[in-house]
């Protein structure tokens, strides 16, 4: 399975470990490391560990972005940048003993008219190379149209290439009008888009429903330790397993789009496989991604429900 992803505001994650974090103190940390990250960079990297051919678009730009470029070099994932003026932005995680996360994205550098043509003609060229699927994640620098995503899945189209989105707030609206074969907010992200809070099964499941009305293929709603629900022409399917203690929920999210992609046979099948890969990421710490013998123990951990019962709150599907 080749892959293609765009991420048009990478950046440098930065991870801080601290025993417990207090507002206003100054902490002395347990340790600290920095990857390369950013959503599609994550999804990139997670293929990449698992053998699959994986392409990452992303602007590049200052000695931040030149250390990304060489954070990335190792990892089997063949960088397309698109050089830029501005620098890559930094994002911090502060992550405390019992795994709460905080996490700080800064804004990224403005790109010009002139960046956001070479992105995408890069990701034509990357769309030339005929992958399977495309991926188009995160958030969006100043400077970048907000269809931006819904301008890549739309050229994904034209080329023929299955396309999954996976970002927030404005953005997210504009991506589901280019309607992507798949779709992939978390709970928080769809509430926001509805305009509504989603408190149950059926809540969940009505929210996806809309936005597959509206042209999207697949919903994969991610839920935090509660598991994900897919939404899609074979009905609903749940999946998740034990409460797990996190290491880091970095990047999770971006290893459960990886596993479903990975992943072939049932609905169920797929999905229980995302759910695995998004168990082992927050296993590790900071914003590494898992390898197969780390998705393999993770998957015997995996239980599948179809058809869960609507009235069952988000909160309690783990029971
Ligand atoms: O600010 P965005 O683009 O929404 O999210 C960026 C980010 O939080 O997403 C990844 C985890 O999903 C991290 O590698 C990265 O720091």
């Amino acid at each position: 399975m080749k892959v293609l992803t765009v991420t048009p505001n990478p950046s440098l994650d930065h991870t801080v470990e601290l025993a417990v974090l207090t507002r206003g103190e100054v902490h002395r940390a347990l340790a600290g490391s920095v990857e390369a990250g950013g959503k599609g960079v994550n999804v990139a990297r997670a293929l990449a560990r698992h053998g699959h051919p994986a392409t990452a678009v992303l602007p590049s730009g200052g000695v931040d972005g030149a250390r990304l470029e060489a954070l990335l070099a190792p990892q089997r994932v063949r960088a397309l940048t698109v050089p830029i003026t501005g620098t890559i932005r930094t994002n911090t995680t502060v992550v405390e003993a019992d795994g709460t996360t905080t996490k700080l994205n800064e804004p990224g550098p403005e790109l010009t008219a002139d960046d956001v043509e070479s992105l995408q003609r890069s990701v034509s060229c990357g769309l030339d190379d005929d992958p399977d699927w495309f991926v188009s994640s995160g958030s969006l620098p100043p400077g970048a149209p907000l269809d931006l995503h819904a301008r890549f899945v739309r050229a994904a189209r034209r080329a023929g290439v299955r396309s999954a989105v996976d970002t927030s707030g404005p953005a997210l609206g504009a991506a589901v009008e280019a309607a992507p074969d798949v779709l992939k907010p978390n709970e928080d992200e769809l509430a926001e888009l509805l305009g509504r809070e989603l408190h149950t099964v059926g809540d969940v499941v009505a929210a996806a429903a809309e936005l597959r009305e509206r042209g999207v293929g697949e919903v994969l709603v991610s839920l935090g330790g509660a598991g994900a629900l897919l939404v899609g022409d074979d009905g609903v399917v749940w999946a998740g397993g034990e409460p797990l203690v996190p290491l880091s929920t970095v990047g999770a999210g971006d290893c459960t789009l990886a596993g479903f992609l990975h992943a072939s046979g049932t609905p169920a099948q797929r999905l229980a496989t995302a759910v695995a890969w998004g168990r082992a990421a927050v296993l590790l710490p900071g914003s590494a991604v898992p390898g197969q013998d780390e998705t393999s123990r993770a998957a015997t951990a995996v239980r599948t429900l179809t058809d869960p019962d609507p009235d069952t709150l988000v909160k309690d599907l783990q029971r």
